[in-house]
């Protein structure tokens, strides 16, 4: 039998105005999974965390959090996120707003253990204005535990903290999963997805492109591309033999432009300049941003 997904989106469309933020996501996440949302600015990570959240409905397609229509979920408690921004009262300490967040909640988990478990003992009197940004997302965490969420949604929940800071809140994310709790969190990061997801999501403009293992996922963006002029008839011809050489991920041709992706840029290089008349070659390395726009087939 298979147990509820923790998350599932079918076929989802989030369009605002003229805006396609989100163009068609299908997606399941397995309870207890820890999973990176990845991807560049503008992606629809945030678009697609809000429909997650029941803060926004899709424009077609259904979302479900443990079988439940997000707002259910949410009421139920089984649901609470980090976002980047919002949500604190600048007068407060530290203490009271994880008190006053937990008097929200029916069944909130005891106030110091969860100050406790989001590392900041330290800084529980301080009032909330002089706390750093780091400070402040780690009191969003704390405040995010309270109803000890079976779903744990994280909007780039590192942004401003420091190593130590991010070495605590990823250590207290990686515990809580071991007991079964779900995370999803959106980051720009390869590094940190790589680091403390299970399996990361790569998301550009609006679509997944891919989905697999912090390996899977670097294999993309790792290799070289050679760009070469190659003005010649024979250029087919050519790509068929580049195109069967070890190593190569892609050929291109634009107009007399070649591009080939490839993990042996040596083999590429040496081809061109020995057996073809290709001149101006460039190397350059491959990076996350090539990895998504090849993947998305929009490389230009
Ligand atoms: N309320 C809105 N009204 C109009 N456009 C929006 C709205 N919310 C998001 N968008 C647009 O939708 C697209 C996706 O935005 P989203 O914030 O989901 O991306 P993201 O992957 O979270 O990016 P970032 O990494 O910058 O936070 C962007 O083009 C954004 O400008």
């Amino acid at each position: 039998m298979n147990p509820t997904p923790a998350v599932a989106l079918s076929g989802v469309t989030k369009t605002f105005g003229d805006v396609e933020a989100v163009r068609g996501i299908d997606l399941e996440l397995r309870q207890g999974e820890v999973v990176a949302f990845l991807g560049p600015n503008g992606a629809g990570k945030t678009t697609t965390i809000d429909l997650v959240l029941g803060l926004s409905r899709p424009t077609t397609g259904t979302v479900r959090v443990l079988g439940l229509e997000p707002r259910q979920a949410v009421a139920r408690g089984l649901v609470s996120a980090v976002m980047q921004s919002g949500g604190l009262l600048k007068d407060l300490t530290v203490r009271e707003t994880v008190a006053y967040t937990a008097a929200l909640f029916a069944d909130a988990r005891p106030v110091d253990r969860v100050i406790a478990e989001a590392g900041i003992e330290d800084i529980a009197d301080r009032r909330v204005a002089t706390c750093s940004g780091g400070e402040q997302q780690r009191l969003r965490f704390a405040m995010a535990l309270l109803p000890d969420p079976a779903l744990l949604l994280l909007d780039e929940p590192t942004t401003g903290m420091d190593v130590e800071g991010r070495r605590t809140f990823w250590s207290a994310i990686r515990r809580d999963a071991g007991q079964g709790r779900t995370v999803l969190f959106a980051t720009h990061y390869l590094e940190e997805a790589d680091q403390y997801a299970d399996r990361i999501v790569l998301v550009s403009r609006g679509r997944v492109v891919a989905d697999g293992t912090g390996s899977e996922i670097k294999a993309l963006a790792s290799g070289r591309t050679v760009r070469a002029t190659l003005a010649d008839a024979d250029i087919e011809r050519y790509t068929e033999v580049l195109a069967a050489l070890g190593g190569v991920d892609a050929v291109e041709v634009r107009g007399d432009t070649l591009l080939v992706h490839a993990k042996d840029s040596d083999a590429v290089a040496r081809y061109l300049l020995t057996e073809t008349p290709a001149r101006d070659l460039e190397v350059t390395a491959r990076n996350l941003e090539d990895a998504f726009l090849s993947l998305t087939g929009d490389a230009r």
